[in-house]
């Protein structure tokens, strides 16, 4: 699909709008309901296409799981419960899927084959497949299991510690949810703390988890026993909107209910060491995750250095953040964020590609870009790669630029956000 977006004027975005359900908390209650004892509601879960694809593939195990009212029932099988499936389990486009589910399956006593789209058929697998065969599960597939289809038969797991090579909320809670089914303890030891959505949600479902600093440590041969979650807006969906809010003239929005988990706020705090003049009211102490109300205005955002301990804490967001120093006053370089050119496109690359048509002034680095701000955007004809992050950014740039800017492959914004562009059209004024 493509979708030509036209910018008359000077356009400003204005009021108030409630961003889908976080995709990572998403993900995780409908997995952590599944295997489950008894009934976990969800209220707010996202319906984009990567959580549609991971409700599927445990309907496939037989799981049932159906929407009532302005929730979603999840009747839990209990961990031994999970059936071998019949068919292919068919991932789309979603790496947090293929990887969470394949921890799951290195517990449970069948064979499994996994596929995915192209852009999956390119991300890296072995990342997961190292631990997991080292805990005792059969895998294998392309390249060695390093890549799909991937198959897995699993059972009879052993504990083990992990030092993880990258910061990577999948790859810890992959490997933390095979061992909730494995024989004694397991360990993994991270270079960086990354998101922490596993951990907190085992907790809500009755498990305990042992956290040290960057050491995450659970027993094995828990039992987990449904709840209720209430799942926040994506903080990374809110993203475009906030930076939007900041980078078009004359704007001022405010979104509802955002979640901010320490873990995934580096967008904010980058924004307010660019100057950004925006303001947070938390709504939800959360048990289980925080929640907040974000205002922003149009500000004059400056030029920064983001690197280090950051980037796992904005990984996702770093395409429109790079949308943002293209505004900012001096330079923004981003480091450490090689982590991009194994996302659903080499971000690093599509991000510089893209946006150089749209006259950006922006270089690649090898392990991020340099990104020269104080550029006015031209109208272009831009391709999200399949890529829904590439996609919201360049559909968020076009406000930027008068006339009529086309972006290929717009459906891919579905993976996260269906109504984006509703969204947008409401705030244009
Ligand atoms: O665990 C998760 O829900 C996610 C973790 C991150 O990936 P990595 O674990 O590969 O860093 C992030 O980029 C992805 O969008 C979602
Ligand atoms: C990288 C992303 O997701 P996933 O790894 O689940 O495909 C993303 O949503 O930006």
């Amino acid at each position: 699909m493509t979708i030509t977006l036209k910018t008359e004027g000077d356009i400003q975005l204005k009021g108030t709008i409630k961003v889908p359900g976080d995709k990572s908390i998403s993900h995780r209650s409908v997995m952590l309901g599944a295997i489950a004892e008894g009934k976990t509601k969800v209220y707010g879960l996202l319906t984009g296409e990567d959580c549609l694809n991971t409700i599927d593939c445990f309907r496939k195990m037989g799981v049932q799981i159906k929407r009532e009212g302005n929730y979603v029932e999840i009747d839990g099988t209990g961990f031994n419960g999970l059936k071998e499936p019949d068919e292919i389990l068919d991932v789309g486009n979603s790496g947090t899927t293929i990887r969470l589910m394949l921890g799951i399956l290195a517990g449970a006593p069948f064979h499994t084959c996994l596929i995915g789209d192209d852009s999956i058929a390119k991300r890296p697998m072995d990342r997961v497949a190292r631990p997991l065969r080292q805990m005792g599960a059969r895998i294998d597939g392309r390249k060695n299991g390093s890549f799909t289809p991937i198959s897995i038969r699993g059972g009879g797991l052993k504990g083990i510690e992990y030092s993880s090579p990258v910061a990577s909320a999948q790859v810890k809670s992959s490997i933390l949810l095979a061992g909730l089914h494995a024989e004694g303890m397991t360990t993994v030891i991270e270079p960086q703390s990354s998101r922490d959505h596993t951990e907190r949600m085992l907790k809500a479902f009755g498990c305990e988890v042992e956290i040290d600093g960057l050491k995450t440590a659970i027993r094995g041969k828990q039992a987990l026993k449904g709840t209720t979650i209430k799942v926040p807006g994506d903080i990374s969906s809110a993203a475009f909107f906030l930076v939007a809010g900041a980078i078009v003239p004359n704007s001022e929005l405010t979104i509802k209910n955002v979640g901010i988990n320490s873990t995934r706020t580096g967008i904010i705090d980058v924004l307010k060491e660019m100057g950004a003049n925006i303001i947070i009211e938390e709504t939800e102490s959360g048990e289980i995750e925080p929640a907040a109300d974000i205002s922003i205005k149009t500000s004059n955002l400056k030029g920064i250095e983001i690197g280090g301990d950051m980037i796992p804490r904005l990984i996702d967001e770093i395409p429109i953040i790079a949308l943002a120093a293209t505004q900012a006053e001096g330079v923004t370089i981003i480091k450490d964020a090689e982590e991009l050119k194994v996302k659903e496109t080499n971000r690093i690359d599509t991000v510089v590609r893209e946006l150089s048509k749209m006259g950006a002034r922006i270089e690649a680095t090898d392990d991020g870009m340099i990104i020269y701000g104080g550029t006015d955007l031209r109208p272009s004809l831009v391709d999200s790669h399949g890529d829904h992050r590439i996609g919201m950014m360049l559909a968020i740039a076009s406000c930027l630029a008068k006339g009529e800017t086309v972006v290929e492959n717009s459906e891919a914004i579905s993976i996260s956000y269906p109504n984006f562009f509703q969204h947008l059209e409401e705030l244009k004024s």
